[in-house]
């Protein structure tokens, strides 16, 4: 499993299985906000929490635990690490990182070790990418799913990572700190109090999205310009390139660009429907960001589970097909927030992926993962709600064994 011997980093081959690798892409796909570099795009465990999304946090508790120990057995701690931060981060097209170390910021200077781990593929999800050591074996690390590479964060490990050429590199990536004060679990329990404690324990669906503000879902064409009018929606490219559309009534568009204090990028926060081709699925939306919550589970599950053929009474019933698409046509939208399409698809397209998804669609399999979607939101919710109070007392985030 371990494949260099050199002391101040370690590759293990593996350390994930590919189902969290789908697990964690499916959170970042549907929850990601622009990042902090030019074509990177970032899912925090913070912006989760700020998105109502603090349930997603639990798949990360037991993978956090597992690779702190590694870190702590490989490093040989006598001291306690703490966690600076957890984040899942993609990089698109045209995003690289020269040669740097993880500290080399005076902000950054509590940063001692880094851990990557891989959850994509290489040659099969994106090309370009490779991931580069200055000096010492090994050289090069080439990306495939599962993967995790750990290192100290300082000019021992001066690395690089080349441009991303096509696709979407995605990443879990950690930073580890022996300075307490930087200690990421303090400010997330803190967070998770202020908003579970704030809404009312019965709320029947406690667990949907609320979504942040629209620009920290605007991609500009342009980084370098300062004039960001030009672009596209985040949440609305990702359902395209996988050939859903969001529908809103003709009628509240109409309403919405006759308020003038109505800006239309508010639309994705309003209840609205989802499309495919000239199909409408017969269920509303609480908002864009829940529409492509449950788009990317279909993704995750539809990889995992056979296709349903027979479609059952129940499910007719479900995917009752609007019958009023007309009014729900509005490519007016589309313009608005897609833009130049083409550049949605150099972003965000991947073309074997699209195949797949393509010949194997089925509103019916579809509309039953809507119900199961809702099972796995509530069931993450509800081990937030019992895990909190110990990690409120232990002021630390930990594996709730019951
Ligand atoms: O994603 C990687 O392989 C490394 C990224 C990196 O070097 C960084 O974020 O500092
Ligand atoms: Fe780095």
């Amino acid at each position: 499993m371990v494949e260099s011997e050199h002391p101040l980093r370690l590759i293990l081959h593996d350390f994930l299985s590919l189902n969290l690798c789908k697990e964690l892409e499916f959170i970042h796909k549907s929850c990601c906000a622009v990042g902090y570099r030019p074509n990177v795009f970032s899912t925090t465990l913070s912006h989760l929490i700020a998105t109502n999304c603090g349930h997603l946090l639990i798949p990360f508790v037991s993978i956090r635990e597992r690779l702190k120990d590694k870190v702590e057995e490989f490093f040989g701690c006598e001291y306690e690490l703490f966690i600076e931060f957890t984040g899942l981060i993609s990089w698109t097209k045209g995003a690289s990182i020269g040669w740097h170390s993880d500290d080399n910021r005076s902000y950054l200077k509590q940063r001692d070790f880094a851990a990557v781990c891989y959850l994509n593929n290489h040659g099969k999800d994106f090309e370009g990418g490779v991931f580069h050591f200055q000096e010492g074996e090994p050289t090069s690390v080439v990306p495939v799913a599962g993967d995790l590479v750990i290192y100290t964060a300082d000019s021992c490990n001066i690395h690089s990572v080349d441009e991303i050429t096509e696709g979407e590199r995605l990443t879990l990536t950690l930073w580890f700190t022996r300075d307490s004060s930087h200690d990421e679990d303090v400010k997330l329990i803190s967070l998770l109090s202020q908003t579970l404690l704030s809404c009312s324990l019965d709320r029947p669906f406690p667990y949907l999205p609320l979504p942040a503000s629209s620009n920290m879902y605007w991609f500009p064409q342009d980084q370098a310009s300062h004039d960001h009018q030009e672009g596209f929606d985040i949440r609305w490219a990702r359902i395209h390139v996988l050939h859903y559309t969001f529908n809103a009534s003709d009628r509240k568009i109409n309403n919405a660009t006759s308020d003038l204090s109505f800006h239309l990028s508010e639309l994705l926060m309003e209840p609205l429907r989802l499309g495919r081709e000239n199909e409408l699925l017969n269920k509303e939306f609480v908002n864009g960001l829940h529409a492509l919550q449950v788009v990317q589970f279909y993704c995750w599950k539809a990889t995992e589970l056979p296709a349903v053929n027979i479609i059952s009474k129940e499910f007719r019933k479900l995917t009752e097909l609007s019958c009023s698409l007309e009014d729900f046509k509005n490519d007016r939208l589309k313009v608005i927030f897609l833009g130049d399409q083409q550049h949605v698809q150099s972003v965000f397209g991947s073309e074997s992926s699209d195949e797949k998804m393509q010949s194997s669609f089925n509103w019916a399999y579809f509309a039953s993962l809507v119900a199961a979607w809702e099972d796995y939101s509530l069931q993450l919710h509800k081990e937030l709600v019992t895990s909190l109070p110990h990690w409120r007392t232990n002021q630390s985030i930990f594996t709730i064994v019951t």
